[in-house]
């Protein structure tokens, strides 16, 4: 099938490339002609496992290019649109701009029976307004939202946990197109929801407060843990091992981060305060509370241990993404509490894989530098994303570097005993 794909950033280029793998034939439209250009060249403009190898082959194959101009998904059949829905400035709801701006774009190069399908995450109500503007060109509109994660975005998006098609108007021909698009991920049994536009919106916002409830519930524990001396890991291993709640999302540390949980959060409670029922999301207020809460807690944690004031102690930072194998920094608990620590007069030294690039960018009054440089002569390290360059090292030879082997385990990740065991004064968070 001929496919083009609105918005190039972490959710369209893979979304392109996947699609492609597949042996459709997709265009990657954006409106940043650098992304554009790095994208026909076979690179990614950010960091994601497999991704550029995945734009490499289908690039090899012709089934894969990518355009600024919107003239070129004329040829396509179906639309996907996965262009940004940010936090606005003024207020917590989403930014609307962008997918409007991509639909007004795209809406003079559909034909009669092509398929605009939203990916984007919006709030619930936006596809019964963009459908009104789109049933005049005889397109029809599918609801079909995202949920792979970064760090595994390419086996999220070949093998997804499950398809939701949200449909209105020519909901038959919507769910054999996009039949079409999924042939492989169908072909091996995923299963299929089809529902109505609200329903498949709202699916994807209630997924994402749900998994933060989870994050904040945990963080809770670990606040409680943190005034009686209980384990917040132990607990949590002990709690999910209830099949009903599971263990996974119930690691306690900095909180939730990234492009998604913390906006959408946000997003869904405005959008329920116009809706007239705030209420029955203002709990995600307290979730986003008890989250940006862990973050002063580190701030706190680590003023305390360096006897009331960080100004001029030096200060590893080991990790800056908002989580491991990914360079996003969006919204990083990680990047954030290094800022503050730095704003009160520490010198921070941060390092991270892939994310410091990123990092400069956002942040340029930060320093920057490897392991080693941030080890060397430190008051304090701080573990803030998990990679496994850092839970793996050796804490004897972090030891010869620093100047007082005193840390904060920033997510509960280290081995601690090890830590321990190398004569380190090792913090967890809501951990003995
Ligand atoms: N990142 C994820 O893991 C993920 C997963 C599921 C859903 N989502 C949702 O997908 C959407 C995109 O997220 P993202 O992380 O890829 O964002 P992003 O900021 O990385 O990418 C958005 C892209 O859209 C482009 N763009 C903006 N306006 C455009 C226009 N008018 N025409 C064409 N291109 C335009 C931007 O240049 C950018 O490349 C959001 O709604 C997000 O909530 C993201
Ligand atoms: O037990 C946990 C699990 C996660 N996190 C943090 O939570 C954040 C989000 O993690 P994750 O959900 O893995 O990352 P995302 O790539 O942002 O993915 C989420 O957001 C996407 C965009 O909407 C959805 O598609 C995904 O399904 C949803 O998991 C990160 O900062 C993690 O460090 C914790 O603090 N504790």
């Amino acid at each position: 099938m001929k496919l083009s794909v609105i918005g190039c950033g972490y959710l369209g280029a893979v979304h392109a490339a996947a699609m492609a793998s597949i042996g459709h034939s997709v265009v990657g439209i954006d409106v940043d002609a650098d992304k554009i250009a790095l994208l026909n060249s076979g690179r990614a403009p950010f960091f994601e496992p497999g991704l550029t190898e995945l734009l490499s082959e289908a690039l090899a194959t012709g089934n894969l290019r990518f355009s600024t101009d919107f003239a070129d998904a004329a040829a396509a059949e179906v639309h996907f649109v996965a262009v940004g829905t940010p936090q606005s400035k003024d207020g917590l709801g989403a930014d609307l701009r962008y997918v409007n701006s991509a639909v007004d774009a795209l809406l003079p190069h559909v034909a009669p029976g092509d398929v605009i399908v939203g990916k984007s995450t919006v709030p619930v109500g936006t596809a019964e307004g963009l459908a009104e503007r789109i049933t005049p060109t005889g397109a029809i509109l599918a609801w079909n939202p995202e949920f792979l994660r970064e760090g595994f975005a390419v086996e999220d998006t070949l093998r997804p946990d499950r398809l939701v098609y949200g449909v209105g108007d020519g909901a038959e021909r919507a769910e054999s197109v996009l039949d079409g698009v999924y042939h492989v991920a169908l072909a091996a049994d995923t299963p299929k929801i089809v529902t109505g536009y609200a329903t498949a919106e709202l699916v994807k916002v209630s997924a994402n407060a749900f998994l933060a409830t989870k994050i904040s519930f945990i963080n809770a524990m670990a606040e409680i843990s943190e005034v009686t001396g209980a384990d917040v890991t132990a607990l949590a291993d002990a709690i999910g091992m209830d099949a009903r709640i599971g263990r996974r999302f119930l690691n306690a540390g900095v909180g939730f981060g990234g492009g998604c949980l913390p906006k959408d959060i946000r997003a869904f409670r405005a959008r329920a305060e116009e809706l007239g029922v705030g209420r029955s999301v203002a709990f995600l207020g307290e979730v986003d509370a008890i989250n940006l809460r862990r973050r002063d807690r580190v701030v706190d944690l680590t003023t305390a241990l360096l006897d009331g004031d960080v100004a001029g102690r030096k200060i590893a930072v080991l990790g800056i993404a908002f989580k491991p194998n990914s360079d996003d920094i969006r919204d990083s608990p990680a990047l954030d509490i290094a800022s503050r620590l730095a704003a009160l007069g520490a010198d921070v030294v941060a390092t991270d894989p892939e994310a410091i690039e990123n990092a400069r960018r956002m942040e340029p009054d930060l320093t920057f530098g490897t392991v080693e440089e941030a080890l060397t002569d430190a008051d304090i390290v701080l573990l803030l994303t998990e990679w496994k360059d850092f839970t793996g090292i050796d804490p004897v030879w972090a030891a010869s570097l620093v100047k007082t082997p005193l840390i904060i385990d920033g997510r509960n990740a280290l081995p601690h005993t090890q830590w321990i065991d190398a004569l380190w004064e090792y913090h967890g968070l809501g951990r003995r």
